[in-house]
């Protein structure tokens, strides 16, 4: 028996009308798969990766830029939306700066610059500041399962990065820029979202001969946090580590990872429906579509939310899985059950 044949098995036999488990069940088969074994515990961790972006400094943004520095220390004491998330469901988390523009650094301390360059100026970042977000992204992965985690989310922070990503993602499909992006966390306000259009827009046009690959588009218009998660997403499918993105950042640094290294794609599973128009778009480059997502719960915050609510879902399945009796049991007992019963009424009567 292959070891696909003998999950498929496994999962046949659990307790419950077949397919009744849905979309989590074929989740967990995925992230089984990954492993290429059958592991008996889960143990995740989240990784939150955060940078600044120069374009903040060209409008790209309502908020002030300080906030990354800010939210990322809260993240760090535990008290954002996310770490909070995480101390409330006993999830080990880790901040990692990739290029706050902080002089000291917050949480571990990868910085690579005080933020990246403004791309409506220039490269967003030098090939060697790209291989230095790399080199941070895979390391933190190795790093994390050396210590024993098997299954990993992932999550951001970086005021500026709905632009970035737009803008890897549209470099990557070529697709419409009006529709593909956002507000980003400024709900309803057109007039920027308009400034990031024409901001992406320019770019783009501006660095098309340069543009050969996801890694071109990553230092062309991306951000330090973007090439690191596209970097940690590879190492997983590398060590065989199954995760979950997040929203529109995450979802566009996985497109990324895809283009350079097909097979992320079966180490990777969408967690929620980010509101960012995007979403869908990135997505379905990366071979996903909405059906594929469990959560539509109308998140678009980022830091790894919707990823750490898709945690705690993923691991009550695994639990069931492990701890569920089998359909071929309860069949019988079922049997058994009933021609007694029939023998009971027969005698009665
Ligand atoms: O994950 C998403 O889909 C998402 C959508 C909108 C905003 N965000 C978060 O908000 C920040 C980026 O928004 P902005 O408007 O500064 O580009 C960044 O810190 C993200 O974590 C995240
Ligand atoms: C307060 C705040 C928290 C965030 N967390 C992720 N992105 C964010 C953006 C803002 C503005």
């Amino acid at each position: 028996m292959t070891f696909v044949e003998e999950v498929d098995e496994r999962l046949r036999n659990l307790a419950r009308p077949p397919g009744s488990l849905g979309l989590l069940e074929r989740q967990a088969r995925k992230a089984i798969l990954a492993w290429g074994r059958w592991e008996t515990s889960f143990r995740p961790k989240h990784l939150i990766f955060a940078a600044d972006n120069g374009v903040c400094r060209s409008g790209a943004v309502a908020q002030l830029a300080e906030i990354t520095y800010m939210q990322s220390s809260h993240m760090v004491a535990g008290t954002s939306a996310v770490t909070c998330f995480c101390r409330c469901n006993g999830i080990p988390w880790e901040v990692i700066d990739v290029g706050i523009d902080s002089a000291d650094s917050v949480g571990l301390d990868y910085k690579i610059a005080r933020g990246t360059a403004d791309f409506a100026y220039g490269p967003a970042m030098t090939r060697d500041q790209l291989e230095a977000a790399f080199a941070a992204g895979r390391e933190r992965v190795e790093k994390a399962v050396a210590e024993g985690y098997n299954f990993l989310s992932f999550g951001e922070m970086g005021i500026g990065n709905t632009t970035t990503s737009a803008a890897v993602l549209l470099g990557l499909t070529r697709g419409d820029v009006a529709s593909l992006t956002g507000y980003g966390s400024s709900h309803g306000n057109f007039r920027l979202a308009l400034r990031k259009q024409e901001l992406i827009r320019t770019a783009l046009t501006r660095y098309a001969p340069q543009l050969h690959d996801g890694a071109d588009i990553l230092q062309y218009v991306g951000g330090f946090d973007l090439a690191a998660l596209t970097a940690a997403m590879r190492a997983c499918a590398d060590k065989g580590i199954p995760f979950y993105i997040d929203g529109f950042i995450t979802a566009a640094a996985l497109a990324a990872a895809v283009q350079l290294q097909p097979d992320v794609r079966d180490y990777a599973l969408p967690s929620h429906m980010s509101k960012e128009p995007g979403m869908s778009a990135a997505l379905r480059y990366a071979g996903f579509d909405e059906y594929d997502v469990p959560l539509w719960a109308d998140l678009s915050l980022g830091e790894g939310t919707g990823a750490v609510l898709a945690v705690t879902l993923l691991r009550s399945l695994f639990y069931a899985i492990w701890h569920m009796d089998t359909l071929d049991g309860i069949n019988a007992d079922a049997a058994r059950r009933h021609e007694e019963q029939k023998g009971g009424m027969d005698h009665g009567n």
